[in-house]
């Protein structure tokens, strides 16, 4: 039988990662999006080859230079469509070959843009993880090398929590690790509930 696919999101600094690895804990495979971009821009991967013939600068020590695209970007940043052009047909073939290969009756997708890029259609439901945006801002601030500015540069690029909240199946609020554990243990049961009824 076909898993069932989980498709779990929330804006930055939210617990996605966070909110995955209890899922792994309980058994349950989680695919995540940027690890396969990171896996697509490494020396040999497969977005090397077409992103060089359109931007060869980006190409350092034989793999894509996120600091160099970031460069380009910066200096034309209609590049993102074309950029997204290759990466998102290639991110969408290493998701569904990851699912071919999978046995278990739930799985998880990590997909940090999913109600922005429409993923959601691929999905037998979804997953928000959100919190109040004080704690939001105060997680996102604490990491080294975040600044103010930035942290409102990738907010204005986001879908809205409060969209995403009208649109998601289930929502997990990230206050406390214990909370979401929890969380994360009943929504399983409760799939595996609806899967069998
Ligand atoms: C622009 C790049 C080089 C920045 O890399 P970097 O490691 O510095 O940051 P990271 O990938 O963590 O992204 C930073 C923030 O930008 C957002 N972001 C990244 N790509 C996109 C995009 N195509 N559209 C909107 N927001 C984006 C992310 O959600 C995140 O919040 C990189 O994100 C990239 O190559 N993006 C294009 C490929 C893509 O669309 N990836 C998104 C997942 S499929
Ligand atoms: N349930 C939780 N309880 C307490 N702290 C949490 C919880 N979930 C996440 N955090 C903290 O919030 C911060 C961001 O969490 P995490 O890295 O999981 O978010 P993310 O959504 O994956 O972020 P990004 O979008 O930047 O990749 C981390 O410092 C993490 O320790």
């Amino acid at each position: 039988m076909m898993p069932f696919r989980l498709g779990l999101t929330g804006s930055i600094g939210m617990g996605k990662s966070t909110t995955a690895g209890f899922f792994r804990a309980q058994g349950v495979p989680v695919w995540d999006a940027d690890a396969a971009v990171h896996r697509l821009y490494a020396p040999d991967g497969p977005a090397v080859a077409p992103i060089a013939a359109i931007l060869p600068d980006a190409i350092e020590a034989g793999g894509v230079s996120r600091e160099a695209l970031k460069r380009a970007l910066a200096q034309d940043p209609t590049l993102l469509a074309t950029l997204e052009t290759i990466v998102h047909p290639l991110v969408a073939q290493d998701r569904a070959s990851f699912l071919t290969q999978q046995t278990a009756d739930i799985v998880v997708f990590d997909i940090p843009l999913l109600f922005e890029k429409g993923t959601e259609a691929d999905m037998d439901a979804t997953l928000l993880v959100t919190a109040p945006p004080a704690l939001q801002r105060t997680r996102v601030l604490s990491r080294a090398g975040m600044t103010e500015a930035q942290f409102r540069l990738i907010l204005s690029r986001q879908m809205p929590d409060a969209e995403k909240r009208a649109r998601a199946t289930h929502i997990i609020e990230t206050l406390s690790l214990a909370s979401v554990e929890a969380a994360v243990q009943a929504l399983i049961a409760y799939i595996r509930e609806i899967r069998d009824a």
